[in-house]
């Protein structure tokens, strides 16, 4: 819990891989929350991705900037209802420079690093995310990754496989990890989420939120 009785120190998981806990103060997060609550009604409602073989991913995804599906971005979202997906908002944009800039120590490298889509994710308890690399995007940027709510495990694996070697590692509510560099193609996923472990107080009752920030590297 983010809340709890030891600090949990940040960590770098992996080469380019780095965790800080608890990075999103609580005013941010409640934020996130209330922005996310707006997107997931439109224009292109959240919803369960379809994949290509038929199968349903179990987490609920909406999407600012460009629309992902699998196995690319577009900017109108031509497996749910057609419309344009919602802005990127500048400050968002802002608060994933400020976290690559406090994940790496590097302000000045963390200036030029410009997201221009979200993929949000819903987890109930049940929702998994399987292992998979973020490699539709045509940039090698880092991702930056918010938390919020429910804990999870979250496995970062390596570039080679979905097996291991991999290392597990708790997200709270709150919590940053950004994965770039040696890590940035390097496997990962959700095995388990933790119900009953997120903080309400962020206006979320159930379940965990999960904010990608990536460079498409698509241009305009
Ligand atoms: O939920 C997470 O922590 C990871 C999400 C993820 O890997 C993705 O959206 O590609
Ligand atoms: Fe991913």
């Amino acid at each position: 819990m983010s809340g709890g009785l030891f600090p949990r120190p940040r960590e770098v998981v992996a080469p380019g891989a780095v965790h800080v806990p608890a990075w999103l103060s609580e005013e941010r997060r409640r934020e996130l929350v209330r922005a996310c609550r707006e997107w997931a009604r439109g224009p292109v409602p959240i919803r369960r991705t379809v994949l290509p073989n038929g199968g349903v991913m179990s987490v609920r995804t909406v999407c600012l900037g460009w629309h992902w599906q699998p196995y690319r971005y577009t900017r109108t979202a031509g497996d749910v209802n057609g419309a344009r997906v919602a802005a990127l908002p500048s400050w968002l944009v802002e608060w994933g420079r400020e976290a690559v800039a406090d994940a790496y120590g590097d302000p000045a490298g963390a200036a030029a690093y410009t997201p221009d889509t979200a993929l949000i994710n819903f987890y109930d308890g049940d929702a998994t995310m399987g292992m998979h690399q973020d490699k539709d995007e045509h940039s090698l940027a880092p991702v930056v990754s918010l938390s919020i709510g429910d804990s999870c495990v979250f496995r970062l694996g390596n570039t080679e496989s979905r097996g291991r070697p991999y290392r597990d590692v708790e997200l709270c509510s709150g919590d940053l990890f950004v994965f770039g560099g040696a890590s940035r193609l390097a496997y990962h996923g959700v095995p388990k989420v933790r119900p009953g472990t997120g903080d309400p107080a962020t206006g979320l009752a159930g379940g965990r939120l999960n904010i990608t920030l990536r460079e498409t590297g698509l241009g305009d």
